[in-house]
């Protein structure tokens, strides 16, 4: 039976690999590529043809960091499938990254070392700004917008008789410490990314719990440290490329070295491939390499409450309809002055 993915920002990095790894798998697959850029789309298309002649591959212009956008997108996959077997939530942006030098100098030397190359906990911070429908960047990218986006499509992946899933791509980087419920879009910190990251697998939970029981089922995962467009904006590539071979060696310590794009597509690769009531709504699924390059897929216990989710939840909920009001508004406004 033909299947219905769509794969937000899938023109490149981890999203890109991701699409070639499932076209490897099923062949019948109708894969949907939902990026902001349809120029960087249309090439990933073509290299996914190229390695797969004869697969049915989509684009969808979204741009999921503009309230607009997803409205417009949501309502294009409605007129286009029927059904959603997979919403991978994976486009995600991590904007003027600095590292800590004394703090990592500080980590290498201690006990946590291993703790800080696969969370990054206390060396990385970000600068982030507001957006043109006056949200902070990184919440409305990483995670406002896909929470409208399954909200405007709950229609499809809310189905009697059909299972749909979606699948956030995470981080071990998402932090408890780095949220906080009162401000949820991380307007007065240093750490959006992580507390994003941290929100995502907070909402993953609730959708779970409300979800379930009208066919849709959330997962959260972490791909590892990549290379990728996202890693090359904390280092430029050539220092990666020179330090190669100290990210082997560090590999032999922690497995969450995937360091390719492929490795990193692990989890969420393998979760296509369970049935999701295996799986664990409270677990945060890994992807992993051995030091002999070996992928795998580990659950480990995510550090969240209930409570704190449901709140999240109620207020994600709420800023919709603020959202949506002021979205209407707006588009009241343009027609006015057209007239
Ligand atoms: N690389 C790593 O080590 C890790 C990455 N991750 C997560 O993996 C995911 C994929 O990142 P990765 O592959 O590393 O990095 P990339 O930068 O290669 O991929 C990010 C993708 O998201 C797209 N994107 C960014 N903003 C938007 C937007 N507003 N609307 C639509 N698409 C958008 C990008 O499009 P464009 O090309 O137009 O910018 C790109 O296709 C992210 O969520 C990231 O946080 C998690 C843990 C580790
Ligand atoms: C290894 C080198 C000698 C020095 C590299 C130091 C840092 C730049 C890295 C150490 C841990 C890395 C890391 C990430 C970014 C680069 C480091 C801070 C991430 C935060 C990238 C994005 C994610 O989502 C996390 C899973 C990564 C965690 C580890």
């Amino acid at each position: 039976m033909e299947r219905v993915v769509i794969v937000t920002g899938a023109n490149s990095g981890i999203g890109l690999a991701l699409c070639e790894r499932l076209l490897a798998v099923d062949s019948q697959l109708r894969l949907c590529l939902a990026c902001r850029n349809m120029r960087r789309a249309e090439a990933a298309r073509a290299a996914l043809l190229t390695s797969h002649t004869g697969a049915r591959v989509d684009l969808l212009h979204l741009d999921v960091g503009s309230v607009q956008s997803v409205f417009t997108a949501a309502q294009e996959v409605k007129t286009r499938y029927n059904k959603i077997d997979f919403l991978y939530l994976n486009a995600g942006i991590m904007p003027n990254p600095q590292v800590d030098i004394g703090a990592f100098f500080k980590g290498l030397f201690s006990r946590n070392a291993i703790n800080m190359f696969a969370t990054a906990e206390g060396i990385l911070t970000q600068q982030d700004r507001l957006n043109s429908d006056g949200l902070q960047e990184v919440f409305a990218t990483n995670l406002f917008g896909h929470f409208l986006l399954i909200r405007e499509l709950e229609p499809l992946l809310c189905q009697t008789g059909h299972i749909s899933r979606v699948v956030w791509t995470s981080s071990s980087n998402a932090q408890r410490s780095a949220f906080s419920i009162e401000d949820m879009q991380h307007r007065n910190g240093s750490e959006p990314y992580s507390s994003s990251k941290y929100a995502s697998d907070m909402v993953s939970l609730a959708l779970n719990k409300h979800k379930n029981s009208q066919g849709l089922f959330s997962s959260v995962i972490c791909p590892g440290l990549v290379m990728t467009n996202l890693t090359y904006g904390i280092l430029p590539s050539f220092f990666w490329t020179l330090i190669m071979p100290i990210m082997y060696l560090i590999r032999i310590f922690t497995n969450t070295f995937t360091l390719t794009p492929y490795n990193g597509a692990e989890a969420l690769h393998w979760l296509f491939l369970q049935t999701p009531e295996s799986l664990d709504p409270r677990a945060k699924y890994h992807s992993l390499t051995s030091a002999r390059g070996i992928n795998y897929t580990i659950p480990r216990q995510m550090d969240i409450d209930d409570e704190t989710s449901e709140i999240l939840y109620d207020k994600l909920l709420e800023l919709e309809r603020v959202m949506r009001k002021k979205l209407s508004e707006r588009n009241a406004d343009t027609e006015a002055q057209t007239y």
